[in-house]
């Protein structure tokens, strides 16, 4: 088995036990794992990306975010690169709601064009997931909301991969939200 098979089994292992207990919003509880899994596989799938560090931060993209995980435990395990991706695409959740999601618009820009890459394959599989089916609790009108910031930080990471951007252009466009 090539090296880079080994590397990426370590890290959704990594991924999978950090995440062992949460599940997704759906009225099935599907196990939160899949949501990293399926962002990783958009990026290599759909955008053609092979850079593993990329592939690896979007495994663990929601770990520091949502889990006991320390950003200096990813640079311990996974290396520098990996952790700085993972930090780019990680929100202060220390600051309220509101400024959190201002906060990812204002960003989006200034990111590197790794994080980029995770954070258009976070925002298409959530995207997606909305379309699937709706979280317990959301009203259509938080559904549209979510389309319409989510708009509003793509637009910030356009010229990064065509394909993604594409497919994303293509939800905005069945909501009715401009790009
Ligand atoms: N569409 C959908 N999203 C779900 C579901 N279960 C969990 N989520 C997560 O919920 C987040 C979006 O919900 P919000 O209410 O906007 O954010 P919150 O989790 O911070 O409260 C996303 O977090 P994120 O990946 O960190 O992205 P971001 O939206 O915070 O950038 C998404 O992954 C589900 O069943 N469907
Ligand atoms: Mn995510």
């Amino acid at each position: 088995m090539s090296s880079e098979s080994v590397i990426l089994l370590e890290t959704v292992n990594f991924a999978a036990e950090k995440h062992r207990n949460q599940r997704r919003k759906d009225a099935e509880q599907t196990p939160y794992i899949n949501h990293p899994i399926g962002v990783a596989r958009i990026l290599s799938h759909e955008g053609g990306i092979t850079d593993i560090e990329v592939l690896q931060a979007a495994l663990l993209h929601d770990t520091v975010e949502d889990t006991d995980t320390s950003i200096g435990e990813l640079q311990a395990i996974f290396g520098q690169t990996v952790a700085r991706i993972v930090q780019e695409v990680t929100d202060n959740k220390a600051l309220p709601k509101q400024e959190r999601k201002r906060q990812q618009v204002a960003h989006a820009p200034h990111s590197s064009h790794q994080a980029k890459l995770v954070k258009l394959a976070d925002k298409l599989y959530n995207l997606r997931d909305l379309n699937r089916c709706t979280p317990t609790g959301w009203s259509a009108e938080r559904v549209q909301e979510y389309f319409v910031w989510s708009a509003q930080v793509v637009r910030g990471l356009r010229g990064t991969n065509p394909a993604l951007e594409r497919h994303l252009e293509e939800l905005f466009k069945q909501r009715g939200v401009e790009l």
